[in-house]
């Protein structure tokens, strides 16, 4: 018997045991290869970009790690994004930064435009991936004393607003492209290492800089404005101006995306017991998926009960179409396109399963009050064949089985990776 067939003999038996609980496996895996999830470009070469400064990566980003391999050049970037994707079962997206254009020579943040994004354009084009955008408000020198749009000096303000409105023009023009809603997410670091004597100021900075560069509507068919927030960084331990709070205001008020980053919070503080709260009152929801430990919001997606349950309380709530999902993780300790394989097939694993719940017995069990079968079942939930339907899913997707893709990422890193010195581009320490 070959594995495709054990594969495919596992998927009848585990389709069996779901229907016996209700659960439709057929339209779980239609509506699984719906999900498109924004895969973030910087995990492939450590948030260093192509402006060609050497990357000093700053505002509270830290990357370690010095694994071999860090693609140096755009063409390296797309080359191991491919292998990725070619890795994950389903049509995914890309989210790019701003500082990831093709620039060949000094351009500065606030000249930035649609030219300088054509190759990744015609790329996505070819590869039938969309692109998802962001300002870059970090690793900059204007951005070095940690306030940005927030800034006490109007003129640092001015050039921070100028490159907001430059990336909206160019994720306006990516959407076009696309035809589908380029989301232009903005995450601002600026923030006081210690306790601040005005906390005020810098967030009324903050909104009248973000009300300039909103200031022009754009179509939503092309580009969706997005606003991050954050609890802390390295160096803004005490206070950062765009907080949580500001930007549930912000977006609730002004009809924005809101982001939730699931590294920016209280280490015991958990973004899907947030989701079904903001869904009453934002437009759409943008998720960085992440996986925050001690003080880094960042390591790999790993299959976690948090990220389960992110997920469930996205199908639950059935916010699949108004919830987009991106992931936010930069690990140079190991090879970056299987970061970008583990943590993104581990975002969609973490969706079937949510497809898969009995979700209609277990609210009718919690209507009834019979809170003991709620439980019971949850629990046994854990034990069901979910590994059976993921591997049935990506066989039938035409990617690799099980941890079958590793082999695919060592062959490349020995043909491909190891082969780029770290002269072209600085390695991370
Ligand atoms: C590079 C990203 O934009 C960045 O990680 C941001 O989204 C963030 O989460 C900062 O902590
Ligand atoms: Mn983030």
């Amino acid at each position: 018997m070959t594995n495709s067939t054990n594969t495919e003999k596992a998927f009848e038996l585990a389709t069996e045991q779901y229907e016996s609980l209700g659960v439709n496996v057929t339209r779980a895996l239609e509506r699984l290869r719906e999900v498109a999830i924004s895969v973030q470009c910087w995990q492939g070469d450590d948030v260093v970009g192509f402006e060609g400064n050497d990357g000093a990566l700053g505002n509270g980003l830290a990357v370690t790690g010095n694994y071999l391999g860090r693609a140096r050049t755009p063409d390296e970037l797309r080359s191991d994004l491919e292998l990725a994707y070619s890795l994950i079962p389903g049509n995914h997206r890309l989210n790019l930064h701003a500082l990831y254009g093709e620039f060949n020579g000094p351009v500065d943040r606030n000249e930035i435009g649609v030219e300088h994004f054509a190759g990744w354009m015609d790329w996505a084009a070819s590869q039938g991936v969309k692109l998802d955008f962001n300002p870059s408000y970090f690793s900059h020198e204007k951005a070095s004393d940690g306030f940005t749009l927030s800034n006490a000096d109007s003129g640092i303000r001015q050039f921070w607003i100028d490159h907001g409105i430059a990336t909206r023009k160019i994720a306006a023009a990516m959407g076009a492209a696309q035809g589908n809603p380029c989301i232009n997410n903005f995450w601002v670091p600026d923030g006081f290492k210690d306790t601040p004597a005005s906390r005020k100021a810098p967030r009324e900075r903050l909104a009248a800089s973000l009300d300039q560069i909103f200031a022009e509507a754009l179509p939503a068919a092309h580009t969706l404005d997005a606003v991050e927030c954050k609890l802390f960084g390295i160096g803004s331990e005490s206070y950062v101006v765009g907080s949580h709070e500001f930007y549930l205001g912000y977006a609730i008020s002004r009809n924005k995306v809101l982001c939730l980053d699931a590294g920016h919070f209280h280490p015991t503080e958990v973004i899907s017991d947030k989701i079904s709260s903001v869904m009453m009152y934002v437009p759409e929801l943008l998720l960085h998926v992440s996986r925050g430990v001690r003080w880094d919001s960042d390591h790999v997606v790993t299959y976690t009960d948090e990220l389960q349950a992110i997920m469930q309380e996205i199908v639950r709530g059935e916010f699949l179409e108004r919830v987009h999902i991106g992931l936010d993780f930069f690990d140079a300790s190991i090879n970056r396109v299987a970061a970008w394989a583990i943590g993104t097939r581990n975002a969609l694993k973490a969706v079937l399963a949510g497809l898969l719940e009995p979700t209609e017995q277990l609210e009718q069990l919690e209507q009834s009050g019979d809170y003991t079968a709620r439980l019971a079942l949850m629990e046994e939930q854990k034990m069901m064949p979910l590994g059976a339907v993921w591997d049935y899913y990506c066989q039938t997707s035409g990617v690799p089985v099980g941890a079958a893709w590793l082999e695919k990422v060592r062959e490349y890193e020995t043909s491909v990776q190891s082969l780029r010195s770290s002269e072209l581009g600085t390695a991370n320490a």
